[in-house]
Formats: structure tokens, sequence, C-alpha cells
């Protein structure tokens, strides 16, 4: 485990002095507790620098005990939250890093048999230093705050150390392959964009976010591939509006150590299914936004008349739960944080007019004008199932930023929360 950074309760900062004065002020008790994880590795690798020359000072400042994790590896922070017993002893977990860490936090945290209860109880918290921070954008997008660095890191540090921060819920969506269940808070992409997010990895060190375009310009005007596979989605009715679910972060009472209510129960859980918490389909049922579980099979079923089946030669296929998949690409315009819907939208290469076409749709994702083109449908489902065809060369599934291995996935809006910390 990393460092701990754990201020004592006031006693020995500033009270009385070396004079031993029985009139000194008395030093308040801390206003909240937060865990911090910081991926070192994170976008341009300055994320402990961030943690130590920002955010560290600020959380001292206002008067909030933190303990620091920096990740060691991948999977680390995973680890973390699913053995600690002590969460919800926190008022939030902070994150110093891009989306990678956050789907390992809520899908570690979701693993646990109490996972449910510390989603309610735990406020999140983003310093965005990675290279993708679509969840914070999304959310910064929809309180009408920038996204431009350096502000979007400024703000970030000012808003999960405020003493009145607020913590907005953002759906989750239930994802479903042959062998796990999971949660997704923002995209799932296969065909040209997953595989440009993924490929481009190699031109990082040399190009920085430029990687992104270069690899778009090799696979269009170079080989372009198509993907065979069968995309079947549920089209959703008409929006149910809820107010979004929001609390204060610091006023919420941090409870006494280990009394998650259903920790303890996690052995004789572990012992009786191989899978816990979110990874156990019970815990996904009753918890679909809409529509009733009937309309929506079980991967291994087939689905319901009520769904639309698409077989074919697929450029891309990309759902999005929220606006943005990076701070100023806002992908879904419509999408709202907690809505009963995600946006898919998908390509055949039987519609795409020319190469051309397909370039300046990319390249129109920076002004939101890509849903313009004829050859991309949009749909807005409450579920869609992808089933790439296996036996031709395929590409990656990518949740989150994530690369799935799975051979075909489902997606579910879901009624489970996550919050997150803004102004
Ligand atoms: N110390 C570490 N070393 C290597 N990988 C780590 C470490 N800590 C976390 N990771 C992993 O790094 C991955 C990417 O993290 P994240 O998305 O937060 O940053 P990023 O810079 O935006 O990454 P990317 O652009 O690769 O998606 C996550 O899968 C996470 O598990």
């Amino acid at each position: 485990m990393g460092l701990r950074y754990i201020l004592c309760c006031g006693c020995c900062r500033k009270s009385g002095g070396d004079n031993g004065s029985d009139f000194a002020p008395e030093v308040p008790p801390p206003i909240g507790r937060v865990l911090v994880f910081v991926n070192p590795h994170s976008g341009t690798g300055k994320a402990l620098q961030v943690y130590k020359k920002q955010l560290d000072p600020r959380l001292t400042d206002a008067n909030i005990d933190h303990e620091l994790i920096v990740t060691k590896h991948s999977g680390h922070a995973r680890d973390v939250v699913v053995e600690r017993t002590d969460l919800a002893t926190f008022n939030a977990i902070i994150i110093v890093s891009g989306d990678g860490l956050v789907f390992e936090v809520i899908n570690g945290l979701l693993e646990r048999p109490d996972g449910d209860f510390l989603l309610q109880k735990l406020a999140f918290g983003v310093v965005p230093s990675g290279s993708g921070n679509g969840l914070l954008a999304s959310l910064c997008y929809a309180r009408g705050l920038p996204q431009k660095q350096p502000l979007f890191t400024r703000n970030a540090i000012e808003h999960v150390t405020d003493s009145d921060a607020i913590a907005y819920g953002i759906n989750l969506t239930h994802m479903q392959t042959d062998t796990k269940h999971f949660a997704s808070f923002m995209s799932i992409g296969w065909g040209l964009l997953a595989d440009i997010d993924i490929e481009s990895e190699r031109f990082r060190k040399v190009l920085g976010s430029q990687r992104f375009t270069f690899e778009a310009v090799l696979r269009i005007f170079g080989h372009l591939r198509t993907y065979q596979g069968r995309l079947s989605f549920l089209e959703a009715g008409p929006i149910e509006s809820r107010p979004p679910a929001q609390f204060n972060v610091y006023s919420k009472t941090p409870l006494p150590d280990e009394s998650c209510p259903s920790y303890h129960s996690r052995e004789t859980s572990a012992a009786s299914d191989s899978h816990s918490g979110c990874q156990n389909d019970q815990f996904w049922q009753g918890k679909h936004r809409k529509p009733e579980a009937s309309i929506v099979s079980p991967l291994g079923e087939a689905v319901d008349s009520k769904w639309t089946v698409i077989e074919g030669e697929f450029l891309f296929v990309y759902v999005t739960s929220v606006t943005h998949i990076s701070p100023g690409n806002m992908y879904a315009p419509s999408a709202k944080l907690s809505d009963d819907r995600i946006q898919l939208t998908y390509a055949l290469k039987k519609d795409l007019p020319s190469r051309f076409a397909l370039a300046k749709f990319l390249d129109a994702i920076e002004s939101a004008k890509h849903l313009d083109f004829d050859f991309v449908k949009t749909v807005s489902v409450t579920s869609f199932r992808l089933e790439p065809d296996n036996a031709k060369p395929s590409s990656y599934i990518v949740v989150d930023g994530e690369i799935i291995d799975c051979k075909r996935i489902q997606g579910t809006v879901s009624d489970v929360h996550i919050h997150l910390m803004s102004k």
C-alpha cells in the first residue's frame, strides 16, 4: 500500500503550542476524509506533481484528512477498493488520473457485496491528469464549466476541496459478456473508433494527443478495415425525466470503521459463487432503469422481437452514455448525465459515400457536427447487443477506454449511479 498522509485529529497541530497557554484557539476537526488515488503514469506523467503541488496543499488548507495511494501497477486501485474494510469512513474517493482509473475503481467497488451501498455513500472526485477525462468533461459541460486547461484541472481541485462540494448522480450502464457483468459510465466502442483509440498508443510518446489524427489518417487512407457482425438494440421510448440525484459531500457523516452493512457476508457469498457484487447476474436484477427485464434477454438467449437487428459489414459502432468522450470532444450532444437512455451510433460500409466522408466525420467530432453525416446512424436505446463475427478479423471492444476481452457484449441502462463532485 502507498504512503499514508493522515493528519491527526487536530490536538497536536496548532493547539496550545509550546507556551502551554490554556487560551490557545482550538483547531476545528477536519471537515471530512478522502482516499486519493494517483496514477503516476497517466497522461503525460504529471499526476504525482499535480497532487504534490496543487491537490495536497488545497486539502490541507480545506482541513480535509486524506490518505494517498500512488498506484504501482494496473489493477492496484481495484485491489485496494475490493479489500479495504474501512471505505465507509471516507466522504469521497479522489482519482488523479484519466478515465481508466475511474473505471477500475468503480468496478472494483461494485465487485463487493456492499458495492451498491458504497456507491450511494461515497462521492467521486476526478482531478484530470490522464489522456482522456471524458467523464469529468461531461459533468463540466452539464454544469457550464470550462474544459480547457489549465482551468479544467484547477477548477476540479477547487471543487473536490470545497466544503460545499456537491456530488451529482451519473447513471451507469450494466455491461454483460459471456463471462462477467460490470459497469460502464461513458462509452463502448468497436471498429474504427476503438481501433484508432487503441492502436494509436504506439505513437503516444512521439505525437502526444496528435496520435489519434495520425492513426486515423493511416487507417482511412491506407487499409480501411471493415468489421462483420450483428448489432441489436431496443429503441428508447419517450424520455422519462427525473431530478438528478445529488448530495453535499462533506456534510455527510462518515460511518465508523468496518460498518459497511454486508461486507462481512462477503466470504460466505464468495464461497457460494465465484462472482460477487456486480459480477453476479443477481446484482443487476431489478436495477435496469427501463424497460422491464422481460424484453432484455440475457446474452446467451435470443433478443426479444421488439429489438431491431442489423447484420452487415460495419465501419464502427459507438455507444455513449454521457456527452463527452474527452475534454472538447462532445460525441453525444443530447446525452444527459442521469437519463434513461444511451446514445448508439453506427456506420455500415454500404452507406459510406467515400473515404473522404469518413475523414470529415472524424474531423467533425471536435465541432460536434459529426452526427450530421447521412452514413452515420444515431438511435437512442435502452439496451444494445454487439456480436462481432469472430470468424473474421475483428476489432477491439473498448469500454470507457479499456479493452474488454470478450467475444460479444450487451449493455443496458441501469438505475445504479455514481456521484461525481463539482460545484
Ligand atoms: N502505476 C501504474 N502503472 C501502470 N498502469 C497503471 C498504473 N496505475 C494505473 N494504471 C492503469 O493505467 C490505465 C490507464 O489509466 P488512465 O486512463 O487513468 O490514464 P490515461 O493516461 O488516460 O490512460 P490511457 O490514455 O492509456 O487510457 C488504467 O487501466 C490503469 O489501471
